[in-house]
């Protein structure tokens, strides 16, 4: 290969956001997560797919130290973003989290009103000086959510009273009021109808100009649909990663293989 064509190689690839290394995670003995190592591209969505208990939660909760909270719960390995060890004793996963943000399987807002859900993070991390700045933070979270149409003129009403789809569109602008560079998802859509899961589809593909998005589905359509690299996970191992169109059509491991193909899972 000459200069040239390894220069064209080198522009060619994304930068790397989060660089995960022999990752281990045990439960008390449960060894959940295997040697398992991940390169998440900036502006890129990943999926990861896998059957049900192959660990895929308790990998994306590594990304952001969601694991932390759980008392049996044991990291090992290295977890990079950009290039700071996220484990260090030195970084507050209070911080962190804001980086790396996280909507979750059911909705979950705030028992407070539509307006103090997104303002929450912005507020505890001091991102506006006076009430007009978090006024905008919060308008501009609502329209990158694409909820803001439809909120606009009840900000005070509380975020619990908005349907399914509408309340897991205010986690998601709750999770980017605080710009994170990277938005976890964990089954976003499990709870929501075709037509709100079309919409959060839409807007994860959105999302993908600005964040690193990584979403743990159990749906290979949406995997599809929305994501460019897909890792499977299968009883705690990293079975195979790569671009999406080339798992689904042309995995290279016969479990990959069987699970696209509906014979595991
Ligand atoms: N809090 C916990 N305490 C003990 N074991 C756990 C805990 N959470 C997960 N596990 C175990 O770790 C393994 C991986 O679980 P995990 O929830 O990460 O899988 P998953 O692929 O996300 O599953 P699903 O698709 O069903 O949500 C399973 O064996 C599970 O029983």
């Amino acid at each position: 290969m000459n200069d040239m064509s390894r220069l064209e190689r080198v522009v060619e690839t994304k930068n790397i956001k989060m660089e995960c290394r022999d990752c281990q995670v045990y439960y008390g003995e449960t060894h959940a997560i295997k040697d398992v190592n991940v390169d998440i591209e900036e502006k890129t969505v990943t999926a990861f797919i896998g059957p049900s208990g192959c660990g895929k939660s308790t990998f994306l909760r590594c990304l952001n130290r969601m694991n932390d909270t759980i008392a049996t719960a044991r990291v090992e390995g290295s977890f990079r973003l950009d290039d700071e060890d996220i484990y260090d004793r030195r970084v507050d996963p209070v911080q962190l989290r804001a980086k790396v943000g996280m909507v979750f399987q059911k909705p979950n807002p705030f028992p407070k009103s539509i307006y103090d859900n997104v303002a929450y993070g912005p507020r505890i991390h001091g991102l506006a000086r006076n009430k007009a700045e978090l006024d905008e933070i919060v308008e501009k979270a609502l329209r990158r959510g694409a909820l803001w149409s439809e909120v606009k003129d009840r900000l005070d009403a509380p975020g619990t009273g908005l349907s399914g789809g509408q309340q897991q569109r205010l986690c998601i602008a709750r999770a980017i009021a605080t710009e994170p560079e990277v938005l976890l998802m964990d089954e976003p859509c499990s709870a929501l109808d075709p037509i709100a899961t079309a919409q959060v589809e839409e807007l994860i593909d959105e999302l993908r100009q600005n964040y690193s998005v990584v979403i743990v589905t159990h749906s290979m359509q949406q995997a599809a649909r929305v994501s460019q690299k897909t890792a499977f996970f299968h009883l705690g191992n990293l079975v195979e990663f790569g671009e999406t169109g080339q798992i689904f059509t042309n995995p290279v491991d016969p479990r990959t293989e069987s699970y696209i193909t509906g014979r595991i899972g």
